[in-house]
C-alpha cells in the first residue's frame, strides 16, 4: 500500500535576532523506511518531537522531503504530491479550514470536494454524522464547539468521501471516552467493512496497544523497531515493571531506596523500573517491609507496555502517554 525509503527531511538552522539565541538544525526525520500493508491499522509511536508529524506530512504530499521516497497504491508521492489527496484523507493535528463551517456542512463539503455529487455528499454526511453520534451539534459551527467535539467533527469530515488510505495524527486528543469509542469503532469498520488502510500518529501507548496492527516506534527522526504490538513486547516479556508513588519524597536515605534509585525513571513523586520478577519482588519487599514504607504512598507491579519496549530499545521515554 505504502513503501517509504530513507526518507530524510532537516528543518534549517535560525539565526537569532536581537540578542535571542538562533536554533541548530533538526534532522525531524533520518533515513525512515516503512512498507505498510494494505488493510491494516499502522501506528507511528513515538515522544514529543520525535518526527510523527514531519513524517505524516512527507506522506501525504505536504511536505517534501530533501531525500528518499514515498510510494502509495503505485503513486510516487514526492514527484507528484497533488495525487495524494486523492489516494488519502489526513487529519492534522490542527485544523481551521473547515471553523467557519456546521458540522454537517464541514462533512458535506469535503465529500464533494473529493468529488461526490451532492445527493450522495449528502447520504455520506447524514450517514456519517449518525455513525459518530454528532446529530445533537450537527447544525453548529466548528469554532464554537469544545475542543474535543471539534475535533471529533473533523475526523468525520476526514471520513467523508471515502479514501482507501486514513492518515490521522493524533485524532483522539482532547476526546472523552465515548467520543475515543466512536473514533476506533469507525476506523475499525473502514477496515473491516471497506479494507481501507490506516496510519495513525500516537504516543498514547494504551491506544497503541489496543488499535493497531503493526507500531513503528520513533525516536529522533528514526525508526528504531518497527513490529506488532505483540511482538514488540516479546523484547521485555521478562520483566515487570515497578511504579513507586512517594508521599512527599524519596527517602533516598534508605540503602535500599538508594540501590533502586540508579534504575529508575523519575517523574515527579512517582519512580518508574523495570526489573526482572525476581528483582521487583524483592524491591517491593524492601519499600513495603523497611523504613522505607512510611514514605510509600502507593505502588504497582505490572506485565510490560509499549512504554517499556520503547525504553529497552534506548528511547527517552519521557513523552508517552499511558492513558
Ligand atoms: N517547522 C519547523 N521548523 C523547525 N523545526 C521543526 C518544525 N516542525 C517541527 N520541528 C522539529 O522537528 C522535530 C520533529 O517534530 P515533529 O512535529 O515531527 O514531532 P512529533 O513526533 O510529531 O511530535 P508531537 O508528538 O509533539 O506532535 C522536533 O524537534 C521539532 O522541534
Amino acid at each position: 500500500m505504502c513503501v517509504v525509503r530513507d526518507l530524510v527531511r532537516t528543518y534549517p538552522a535560525t539565526r537569532g535576532r536581537r540578542g535571542a539565541p538562533g536554533s541548530a538544525e533538526i534532522r525531524a526525520t533520518d533515513g525512515v523506511s516503512l512498507d505498510i500493508w494494505r488493510g491494516e491499522i499502522f501506528g507511528l509511536l513515538g515522544p514529543n518531537g520525535a518526527g510523527k508529524s514531519t513524517l505524516v506530512r512527507q506522506l501525504t504530499g505536504l511536505m517534501r522531503p530533501d531525500s528518499g521516497s514515498v510510494e502509495i497504491l503505485g503513486h510516487d508521492i514526492v514527484r507528484y504530491p497533488e495525487r495524494a489527496s486523492r489516494i488519502l484523507a489526513y487529519l492534522g493535528q490542527e485544523s481551521t479550514a473547515l471553523d467557519e463551517l456546521t458540522v454537517s456542512l464541514a462533512v458535506e463539503t469535503t465529500a464533494r470536494l473529493r468529488g461526490l455529487g451532492l445527493r450522495s455528499a449528502r447520504g455520506e454526511r447524514d450517514a456519517v454524522v449518525e455513525e459518530l453520534g454528532l446529530g445533537a451539534i450537527a447544525s453548529r459551527p466548528l469554532k464554537k464547539l469544545s475542543g474535543g467535539q471539534r475535533r471529533l467533527a473533523c475526523f468525520a469530515a476526514a471520513l467523508a468521501g471515502e479514501r482507501p488510505l486514513l492518515v490521522l495524527d493524533e485524532p483522539t486528543t482532547g476526546m472523552d471516552p465515548v467520543a475515543r469509542r466512536a473514533v476506533w469503532g469507525a476506523v475499525d469498520r473502514r477496515r473491516a467493512e471497506r479494507g481501507a488502510t490506516v496510519v495513525l500518529v500516537t504516543h498514547n501507548v494504551i491506544e497503541a496497544e489496543t488499535v493497531l496492527d503493526r507500531v513503528a516506534v520513533l525516536d529522533r527522526g528514526r525508526v528504531i523497531a518497527c513490529d506488532t504490538p505483540a511482538g514488540l513486547k516479546e523484547k521485555v516479556a521478562g520483566e515487570v515493571r515497578v511504579e513507586l508513588v512517594w508521599r512527599e519524597r524519596a527517602p533516598v536515605e534508605v540503602a535500599a531506596v538508594a540501590a533502586l534509585r540508579a534504575g529508575a525513571v523519575e517523574s515527579g513523586r512517582r519512580w518508574s523500573l523495570r526489573l526482572r520478577p525476581d528483582e521487583a519482588r524483592a524491591a517491593v519487599a524492601a519499600v513495603t517491609g523497611g523504613p522505607a514504607f512510611a514514605a510509600l504512598d502507593d505502588f504497582s507491579l505490572t506485565t510490560p507496555s509499549l512504554e517499556d519496549v520503547y525504553l529497552a530499545l534506548g528511547g527517552s521515554a519521557k513523552g508517552l502517554v499511558k492513558s
